[in-house]
C-alpha cells in the first residue's frame, strides 16, 4: 500500500487570515466600499475565494455586480503581498519534515487559488514538502467536492486528509477518506459536531496519528 497525505492550507498549515484580510481590505477600499473585520473574514475562509468574496459583498450590503472587480483587485494584492514565514503554525514545519523523511508523499489540497497557493508556499518555504499542489481553481470543482482528494492520489492507493474546517470534514466524508482534524484553525462548529477520524491541537502529535490511522 502506498499512502499520500493530503493537507489543507489556510487554517491548517498557516494562519493566513491576516494575509487574506489584507488583500480583501485593500481591494474594498480602492473600490470605495466599506471594509470587513478580520474576525468576519475568518468566518468566510474555507470554501474558496469566489465564495468568500460573495459573502463579503453580502456582509457589507454591496451588490454582487462588484464581484469580478473585487476578485481581480483582491488577487492582485493577495499574490503581490508576501506571506510571512512566521504564519506557519507551530510545529507544522517539523511534522512535515518528519513525514517526508518517513517517505510519505505529501499533497496540498487547498481551495485557495493556485497562483496564491504557490506564492504562499514559496514565501513560507513550505513548497519543498509537496509532490503535488492542487488549488481551488485547478480542477472543475473545489472542496467540499472530494475530487481534489482523488486527484491527490496520483498513483498512490490511499489518501489520508488533514484539515481544519467544516468544508474539509465534508470533503473527507463525501470521499470516504480518513480525516485528521486540526482543532486550532478556522472552524466555527464544535469539534464533536464535525465528522473526523481523529483530532489534534499540536502538530507534534500528527506523525503518531498518521501511523495509527494509515
Ligand atoms: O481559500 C479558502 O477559502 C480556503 O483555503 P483552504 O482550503 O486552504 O482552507
Ligand atoms: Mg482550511
Amino acid at each position: 500500500m502506498s499512502l499520500t497525505i493530503a493537507f489543507d492550507l489556510d487554517g491548517t498549515l498557516i494562519d493566513s487570515v491576516g494575509h487574506i484580510h489584507h488583500g480583501v481590505s485593500q481591494a474594498l477600499s480602492e473600490m470605495g466600499l466599506p471594509t470587513v473585520s478580520r474576525a468576519d473574514t475568518q468566518g468566510f475562509v474555507g470554501r474558496g475565494l469566489p465564495i468568500l468574496l460573495q459573502q463579503v459583498l453580502d456582509h457589507i450590503g454591496a451588490p454582487q455586480a462588484h464581484h469580478a472587480e473585487l476578485s481581480r483587485r483582491t488577487m492582485f494584492h493577495y499574490v503581490g503581498t508576501p506571506s510571512d514565514p512566521a504564519s506557519v503554525y507551530p510545529g507544522a514545519r517539523d511534522a512535515l519534515t518528519d513525514l517526508k523523511a518517513q517517505g510519505f508523499r505529501l499533497t496540498l489540497c487547498t481551495n485557495k487559488p493556485i497562483e496564491a497557493s504557490r506564492a504562499c508556499l514559496r514565501d513560507t518555504g513550505l513548497d519543498k514538502f509537496f509532490d503535488i499542489v492542487i488549488g481551488g481553481d485547478s480542477l472543475p470543482t473545489r472542496k467540499p467536492d472530494p475530487e481534489m482528494l482523488f486527484a491527490a492520489l496520483d498513483g498512490a492507493t490511499q489518501v489520508l486528509y488533514v484539515g481544519d474546517s467544516e468544508t474539509d470534514a465534508e470533503t473527507a466524508q463525501r470521499g470516504q477518506v480518513p480525516f485528521l482534524l486540526y482543532t486550532e484553525g478556522y472552524r466555527t462548529t464544535p469539534v464533536e459536531a464535525l465528522p473526523h477520524t481523529a483530532r489534534f491541537s499540536d502538530f507534534a502529535d500528527l506523525p503518531g496519528l498518521v501511523q495509527i490511522h494509515m
